[in-house]
């Protein structure tokens, strides 16, 4: 029968049957009359007039056949007709049923809804409402009466669409079981609510309101969050950020370089097959309607990582010999270094591989992301920081840091340090109001979380430069830290670049300078290895800072790209994931509609 389209006509024959073919004991004729039934219901013909009828009913011309008379008396003139064959078992057993009030009334709740005698009316359905758009959009007419609709809505931070953020238990959306929770609304009343604010949709609701009688007639354009969670363990994209380089030439063990996809680190890539353990299937992001290619898959770079490694420890352990023959004096020191270094291999159990990233749609009223530079002291961080200042002091700003140090004649509270008593500064610890603290020579120095909300308030780029283990403090959704990781060239660079470079030695004396030695520079090489061996996954960028003009150039140029661009890759964690974090990141979002 799925060919009938009055389904409760079909299920109220399938009824008469059941009912005929319920009794136990075995029965002739019930057999005969369940063959001629099913054959009639299987005929051609009544098929074809159940589809004439189900055209005619649709655009409301005389309904036919069935429906030329509501259930209820159908139902009557068949008691009629049958009460002459009341004899008969399985008519008793009929006339039985149709008589029980609760079935009637089952008949009459049926014959109301067919006439769609409700009211009030809703409007039409434009004819356009669906044009181009997938099977999952859904149309949702409603009245809305005096009563509110009980629902609260949100922007979703990662892709700018207005979500339903909450259904209230008993309100009328509840009611209406139409809109639930994570349904994307995508228009009312054909006004599209792309690039819209949930304060933007309130008067919008209002503005279809009657004055006289309060009733606003509303349709939302709706993505249900069904089909939406049906997207993302189907059809879902799964973008991820490359953390390391990887040129199909360099490698060995790639099954077929042609098929192989060569990247950078930072490029975004769409996997579009995880299905192999070893090689998964992917495309760049400019590129994600070409062909897909080849690239390793996180557990083998991870393999071939440790295998690296490996070959790496024996090289150094025969490399030692020869630096205790021809480097005496320094063979100390490159037995710290290289305990440094081996610690430092083992301490970090991944290399970094991918990261998971979604799009984040940055409106322009949006605060600005913080920027972190971090790199091995002496790189070169303070002075990019510097020139960037110099550069567009309207734009960048840095924060204030609290010391308990005494205020000297030449500084100003507020200025150069918040100068705060031990007690408070502890208080400030223990409330973990610091994203970063220390003490020198007695006294405690740190950088607050608050000092880097004042800067984001003024509409500027927050310059912070951290150790990167403390960027974590910072790794959420309401800094969106963009990582810059500042690193040396090589040896032979910094000692023609740095000849004439000084660096400050005493934090508490500045004038106490001297110029880089050369085990600085080796030093200097060492921790930014460590560094990005450690933290490289959270690095967005990473600039050689060789020459200082053409380093602060691609810096500044890499910043003004970030602010300016439309859609950022951000980490997967920074959507709302927990209804808490949701909640706290969204708190100024959701709106009453
Ligand atoms: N590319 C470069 N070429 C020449 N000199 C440089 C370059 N980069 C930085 N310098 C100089 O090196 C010195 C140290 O730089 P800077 O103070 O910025 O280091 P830093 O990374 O902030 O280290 P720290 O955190 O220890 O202060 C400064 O005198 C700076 O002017």
């Amino acid at each position: 029968l799925p060919m009938l389209v009055d389904r409760s006509w079909a299920k109220l024959l399938y009824k008469l049957l059941s009912s005929m073919m319920s009794g136990t004991e075995p029965h002739t004729d019930r057999e005969e009359d369940y063959r001629f039934l099913h054959s009639m219901l299987m005929e051609k013909k009544l098929h074809l007039l159940f589809k004439v009828n189900a055209r005619l009913c649709c655009n409301d011309l005389v309904p036919l056949i069935i429906n030329i008379r509501p259930r209820s008396s159908s139902l009557f003139q068949l008691a009629e007709e049958l009460i002459y064959q009341g004899w008969r078992e399985e008519v008793k057993e009929l006339l039985a049923l149709i008589s029980k009030p609760h079935f009637q009334s089952l008949l009459h709740v049926h014959d109301a809804v067919a006439q769609r005698d409700f009211e009030p009316v809703l409007p039409p359905i434009p004819d356009d409402a669906l044009e181009d758009e997938e099977d999952s959009v859904k149309i949702v007419s409603l009245v809305k009466t005096k009563e509110p609709l009980g629902a609260t809505i949100k922007r979703d931070t990662s892709t700018g669409a207005i979500v339903v953020a909450r259904i209230m238990r008993g309100g009328a959306a509840d009611k209406s079981g139409l809109i639930h929770e994570g349904d994307e609304l995508k228009e009312v009343n054909g006004v599209s609510l792309e690039h819209r604010k949930p304060k933007e949709i309130l008067p919008l609701l209002v503005s279809l309101t009657c004055f006289l009688c309060s009733v606003a007639y509303i349709r939302f354009k709706i993505i249900p969050a069904y089909s939406r969670e049906e997207m993302s363990t189907t059809k879902q994209k799964l973008f991820v950020r490359a953390l390391f380089d990887y040129d199909p030439n360099q490698d060995p063990s790639i099954p077929c370089k042609d098929a192989a996809l060569a990247f950078k680190r930072g490029d975004v890539l769409q996997i579009v097959s995880m299905e192999d353990d070893t090689w998964w299937q992917a495309c760049h992001l400019e590129d994600s309607n070409g062909g897909a290619g080849l690239i390793p898959s996180k557990e083998l770079h991870e393999r071939s990582f440790s295998f690296t490694t490996k070959q790496m420890v024996l090289q150094w352990t025969g490399l030692r010999r020869s630096f205790r023959l021809g480097r005496k004096s320094s063979w100390a020191k490159e037995a710290a270094r290289f305990r440094r270094w081996s610690a430092g291999v083992h301490s970090s159990i991944c290399p970094p591989t991918y990261i998971k990233v979604i799009p984040y749609h940055r409106e322009p009223k949006d605060r600005h992301r913080v920027v972190i530079l971090v790199g091995p002291s002496g790189v070169g961080v303070n002075e990019l920081k510097r020139r960037l200042l110099i550069s567009d002091p309207d734009r960048y700003g840095v924060t204030v840091p609290h010391t308990t140090r005494e205020k000297r004649r030449q500084e100003s509270e507020g200025v150069d340090y918040h100068f705060v008593s031990v007690h408070m500064f502890e208080e400030l610890i223990l409330s973990h109001r610091f994203i970063e603290y220390g003490s020198y020579r007695g006294h405690y120095y740190g950088t607050s979380l608050d000092s880097v909300h004042r800067v984001m308030a003024e509409g500027k780029v927050c310059l912070l430069d951290a150790h990167p283990s403390k960027i974590k403090r910072v790794y959420t959704s309401e800094f969106k830290p963009y990582v810059v990781f500042v690193k040396p060239p090589r040896i032979e660079e910094l000692r023609l670049t740095r000849r004439r470079a000084k660096f400050v030695c005493d934090e508490e004396d500045t004038n106490q300078v001297r110029i880089f030695s050369e085990a600085d520079f080796e030093d200097m090489i060492d921790l930014a290895e460590n560094m990005e061996r450690q933290y490289g996954h959270l690095f967005d960028k990473v600039i050689v800072n060789g020459d200082i003009a053409s380093a602060f150039r691609e810096l500044r140029s890499d910043l003004e790209k970030i602010q300016e661009a439309r859609v950022q890759w951000v980490p997967t964690e920074w959507s709302c994931s927990s209804p808490t974090k949701a909640r706290r990141s969204c708190s100024h979002l959701p709106s009453w509609i």
